[in-house]
């Protein structure tokens, strides 16, 4: 991928930690994780249960506040950054979640249009609808735009979830257990699609996973124990 010179890595982490409760029952669950990613790879953060994995990745999307060291992410310290700065920062990221949250009284174009609606900043309504069927035809779903979730398989609900991630175009994708629920094939999909969003528009991935079967797919893979990145490595 062409990248300009100088163009600093969508997210860089130095000297993190971060801790739960206060006084006597205050633990800390980060200990000074420093890392950068570069863009349009995909990362997967793996690690036993309790690791800190999802209190990273929630660091990083701008869901939980800095408490100590520096996050930059898209060139913007997170660190005392103010709400709506954190806000603007929000809607340049894409999330994905293990329960996939679609509206099961809405159909798959619907729930995709709401990725964009929840935002509201994308200008002219009318293209919400063309925006929504192209986000589908991009995880191939374009023949599924009418359906509810409810007559949709698991991979496909997952899909459409990823298209409602996709569809504002976001800089960063963040993924908690997308394939979780899937079977190898469809995990194998989704990651797919997200490894060519890197390739054909530099959208970075950071996905949060426990599966084993798609670790070779990752352009890194992290590692976390006890709170710390213990190894670091490019899986090809
Ligand atoms: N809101 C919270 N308040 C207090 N402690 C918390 C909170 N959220 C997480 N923890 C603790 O912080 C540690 C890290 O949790 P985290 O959810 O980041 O781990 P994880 O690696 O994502 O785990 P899993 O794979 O089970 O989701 C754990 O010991 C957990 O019990």
């Amino acid at each position: 991928m062409y990248r300009k010179p100088g163009t600093p890595d969508p997210i860089v982490v130095s000297h993190l930690n971060h801790w739960y409760g206060s006084g006597e029952t205050r633990i800390q669950v980060i200990f000074d994780a420093t890392l950068s990613i570069a863009p349009g790879s995909l990362t997967i953060l793996k690690g036993p249960s309790g690791s800190g994995k999802t209190t990273l990745l929630t660091l990083i999307g701008c869901l939980r506040d800095v408490m100590d060291g520096s996050l930059r992410l898209l060139g913007t310290e997170l660190n005392g950054a103010s709400e709506p700065a954190q806000v603007a920062l929000r809607r340049r990221i894409g999330f994905i979640f293990q329960a996939h949250n679609l509206h099961a009284s809405l159909t798959a174009q619907q729930n995709v249009r709401m990725g964009l609606e929840v935002h509201g900043t994308h200008g002219n309504r009318d293209r919400y609808d063309d925006a929504a069927a192209h986000a589908l035809r991009m995880v191939g779903l374009d023949h599924r735009l009418h359906y509810l979730p409810g007559n949709l398989s698991g991979g496909q609900k997952q899909r459409v979830a990823v298209a409602r991630a996709l569809v504002g175009n976001p800089e960063i994708v963040m993924a908690d257990e997308p394939t979780a629920a899937l079977d190898q094939e469809s995990g194998r999909v989704v990651v797919e699609i997200l490894k060519a969003l890197g390739r054909e528009r530099g959208t970075t991935t950071l996905m949060v996973t426990h599966d084993d079967r798609i670790m070779g797919l990752a352009d890194r893979v992290l590692t976390m124990e006890d709170g710390r990145i213990v190894s670091d490595t490019a899986p090809r």
